[in-house]
């Protein structure tokens, strides 16, 4: 691995293409310590192989909330890498190594990652701010010019339209917003970008809950199993055998 500055950051945006899931690699690299946020099953093999060829030291798996349309793959990792943590919220009620609270930090070497409470996707819902790299990650709640669906997961549109509001639109106009998802092939915006151009989050409180209780999506696909298997951090020992089987099955398929 190369840098330049002592206090500069590597950072990889990844993709995985059958749910549209961003998973993010940051270092620091002047001690070479690193995190991973948002793994996906599916691409554990590749992140793992990224990991070791920088050289570096995986010490947390952060999930921004459970996901319900992908298997973590933090669970992988960690038989990979069995000294990292994973790291959910306590609010989502689910085992983790780590569980945030809205105000925390987690910290890699000289970086230092602000945990904020952004419920209304789900209650567990948080944005990691990396304020010295002016860069937040915001899960699914606000995806480039739209945000997290509100129907599931004790999902609430007036909680979501708070969160954005405060939590993130409340950071400087040029921090670098990365969602977990992206359905059109955009990969990074801005707040100021959000704050001008996103076409729910512009709308009034009363409006964007209208919006949102009639969006009627279907349900994503692998919702059934990806939740239980998610409460757990995408630990195959901690699942019940039900979702444990389905997910090497879906796994499998995929091969
Ligand atoms: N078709 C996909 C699920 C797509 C979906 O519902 N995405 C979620 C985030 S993952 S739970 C979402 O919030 N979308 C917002 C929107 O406005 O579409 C599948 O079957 O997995």
């Amino acid at each position: 691995m190369t840098h330049s500055h002592p206090n500069s950051l590597v950072f990889r945006q990844l993709s995985e293409g059958v749910s549209n899931t961003y998973t993010y690699i940051l270092v620091c690299t002047a001690s070479k310590e690193a995190v991973i946020i948002d793994p996906v099953l599916e691409t554990v093999e590749r992140d793992s192989k990224l990991i070791n060829e920088l050289g570096v030291k995986l010490l947390y798996a952060l999930n921004t909330h459970v996901h319900a349309d992908h298997v973590t793959g933090t669970g992988e990792l960690k038989k990979r890498f069995p000294l990292m943590k994973t790291v959910l919220a306590s609010k989502a009620n689910a085992k983790s190594d780590v569980q945030v609270e809205h105000g925390e930090t987690i910290n890699f070497g000289r970086k230092s990652l602000e945990v904020r409470a952004t419920p209304g996707h789900t209650n567990g819902c948080v944005t990691y701010v990396l304020h010295e790299d002016r860069m937040a990650f915001t899960g699914d709640a606000l995806l480039i010019r739209g945000c997290g669906r509100t129907d599931f997961q004790e999902g609430s549109a007036q909680t979501l339209y708070r969160s954005v509001h405060q939590q993130i639109f409340s950071l400087p106009d040029d921090y670098s917003l990365y969602p977990a998802h992206d359905y059109k092939g955009l990969t990074c915006t801005s707040v100021e970008e959000e704050r001008n151009f996103n076409p729910r989050l512009t709308k009034t409180e009363d409006e964007f809950i209208d919006l949102m209780n009639n969006l009627n999506l279907p349900y994503p696909k692998r919702i059934d199993y990806a939740m239980p298997a998610n409460m757990v951090c995408g630990i195959y020992d901690l699942m019940d055998e039900k979702t444990r089987k389905t997910v090497e099955q879906s796994l499998n398929k995929q091969k």
